[in-house]
């Protein structure tokens, strides 16, 4: 599934009529048909619905919604909020189908007392006021209008595309219909995938109006969901011939002794991943901490300075074939020659946390990398690392990522609720598992795990760190799912949820892998 921006969706449209030929009216009624589709299977014929339609094509697909409803016998009423001859083009001509079938309009402007009176009456509200054209801050009397129904708290309310108030690139939001449901037509639109605009969402449907995929590949940037079956599909399969080796020989840099927990559930996480060799590089002071968790792991302790890595660390005896950087290391002078040192390996590299701190002493380097650089900073580190603040970063998730993914050459997780994965060349992947119980210290040193593990195994970089992302987020959902409160839950119950999720996910994927 992909997701578009408010103006890839437009010229989306454009091209669909201009192009491909298909009429504006047509799209319209696809739209409108398809959304009392999924209304008519949610809806009781006993409840009352009022269509609430505004000045613009999304008001035009709730003209057609309403004359489907009201042709299958709902108890329907439509309400105009604009004056009508303020509905123009294609939206005016639905509306005048919708009166050419009998059926008779309410006008808000006039009845203001008996549109608030008669809400308490309905029992599910069809929110057409506004969709992806929406400018500036909300007017009167949508605003009021909104507001209102949003008091409603008994109602149901659906949305057709977006939330009416949200803007659909996310951003703030003062006022907006906070939906139970929202029918997406055609594509999710960005606003679905970031906060706070996704909250208002409620479900999210996505519809399909008969756009051409041509139409989409020629209008809009490469940005997609990474869903299950794209998991399912794309897991590696072990080998019969298989060894230790095969699976790669892992290093995880990390610990100090203020924080000896970090790099731990980073190692065991990527054991639990399916790493085939791990070592620890840690410092030596606090190697003897460390080295009493985990029985599979080798060791390779550094020099230390005060607790922390002394600067020093030998990499070419160490051979490895994948190394990932930072979990507790510290924001040290000797941490930041380890990272330079780590960076100038012909390897696959991931940066977490503290290997983050000293980005800009990095750059020049990772820009002359030839092997990958995975960067999976939280929105505080990335705004950090650009100079901007955290608001900043959240306000404009898609467009920040891309521009650093593909400026520096890097992979990109840019992580959160929805983690956005870039690749260099400015693809984009958005994470669809994971709950609050994530919300957590220790959450991304075993993201990190996974990572390196996932990175060892498989052929394609992208597809690894996707896949990781997934897991993670999938190991979290299964133990809300089961015994635990989204409170309670420790970043070393995921690590302990891993077997489970990728035992689901290889069952799942089975079938396709016979087909490989
Ligand atoms: N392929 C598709 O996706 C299709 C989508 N459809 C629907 O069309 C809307 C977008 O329609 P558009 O007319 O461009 O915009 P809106 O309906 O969102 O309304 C614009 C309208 O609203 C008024 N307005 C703008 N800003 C404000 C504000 N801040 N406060 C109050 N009023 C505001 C202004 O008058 C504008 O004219 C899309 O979401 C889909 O629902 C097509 O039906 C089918 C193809
Ligand atoms: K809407």
């Amino acid at each position: 599934m992909r997701v578009v921006t408010a103006s890839e969706m437009y010229a989306i449209d454009r091209y669909t009529i201009q192009q491909i030929g298909m009429s504006e009216e047509s799209l319209m009624e696809n739209a409108g048909q398809a959304v009392a589709t999924v209304l008519l299977e949610r809806i009781q014929p006993a409840q009352r619905v009022a269509v609430l339609a505004g000045t613009g094509n999304n008001g035009g697909d709730g003209f057609v919604v309403a004359r489907v409803l009201k042709s299958y016998g709902y108890t329907t009423d439509l309400w105009l909020i604009p004056p009508k001859e303020k509905v123009k083009g294609a939206a005016k001509k639905a509306l005048e189908i919708y009166e050419n079938s009998g059926y008779e309009v309410k006008n808000y402007i006039g009845n203001e007392k008996e549109f608030i009176e008669q809400l308490r009456h309905y029992d599910v509200i069809i929110d057409a006021l506004l969709g992806i054209g929406i400018n500036g801050a909300l007017r009167s009397p949508y605003k009021e209008i909104i507001e209102k129904v949003n008091e409603a708290k008994e109602l149901v309310v659906y949305a057709i595309d977006v939330p009416s108030g949200i803007p659909a690139d996310g951003g703030a939001v003062e006022t907006a219909i906070q939906a139970d449901v929202t029918i997406t037509i055609q594509y999710p639109k960005l606003s679905a995938y970031t906060f706070p605009t996704a909250d208002y969402y409620g479900e999210l449907i996505v519809v399909d109006i008969g756009i051409p995929p041509l139409s989409l590949e020629k209008n809009a940037e490469f940005r997609r969901l990474w869903s299950e079956a794209a998991v399912a599909r794309t897991l590696p399969v072990r080998k019969r011939s298989s060894h230790k080796g095969t699976y790669g020989k892992g290093l995880v840099i990390g610990g100090s002794r203020n924080m000896t927990g970090a790099v731990i559930m980073t190692a065991k996480a990527a054991l639990r991943s399916g790493a085939g060799l791990l070592t620890m590089a840690v410092p030596d002071d606090v190697y003897p901490v460390v080295a009493t968790h985990i029985p599979e792991v080798m060791y390779h302790p550094c020099s230390s300075l005060n607790g922390c890595f002394a600067g020093e660390i030998d990499l070419i005896t160490l051979d490895v074939d994948a190394i990932a950087a930072g979990p507790g290391m510290g924001r040290t002078m000797g941490a930041k020659s380890v990272v330079q040192k780590v960076l100038c390996q012909d390897v696959p590299v991931v940066l977490d946390a503290d290997a983050l701190y000293f980005w800009n002493d990095y750059v020049s380097i990772i820009r002359e990398r030839t092997e990958a650089t995975i960067l999976t900073p939280h929105p505080g580190e990335m705004a950090r690392m650009l100079g901007v603040s955290i608001d900043d970063v959240e306000r404009d998730r898609f467009g920040i990522a891309k521009q650093f993914a593909m400026s520096n050459g890097v992979y990109l997780v840019l992580k959160g609720p929805y983690t956005i994965v870039t690749t260099p060349d400015g693809k984009q992947y958005v994470n669809t598992s994971g709950n609050p119980a994530l919300a957590k210290g220790g959450s991304g040193d075993v993201l990190t795990g996974i990572i390196l593990a996932f990175i060892m195994q498989h052929d394609n970089i992208q597809e690894a760190i996707c896949n990781a992302v997934f897991v993670h987020g999938k190991a979290a959902d299964a133990l809300v799912e089961k015994e635990h409160s989204p409170m309670d839950v420790l970043a070393t119950d995921v690590i302990e949820a891993i077997p489970q999720t990728l035992f689901s996910l290889y069952k799942k994927g089975a079938s396709y892998q016979k087909q490989r």
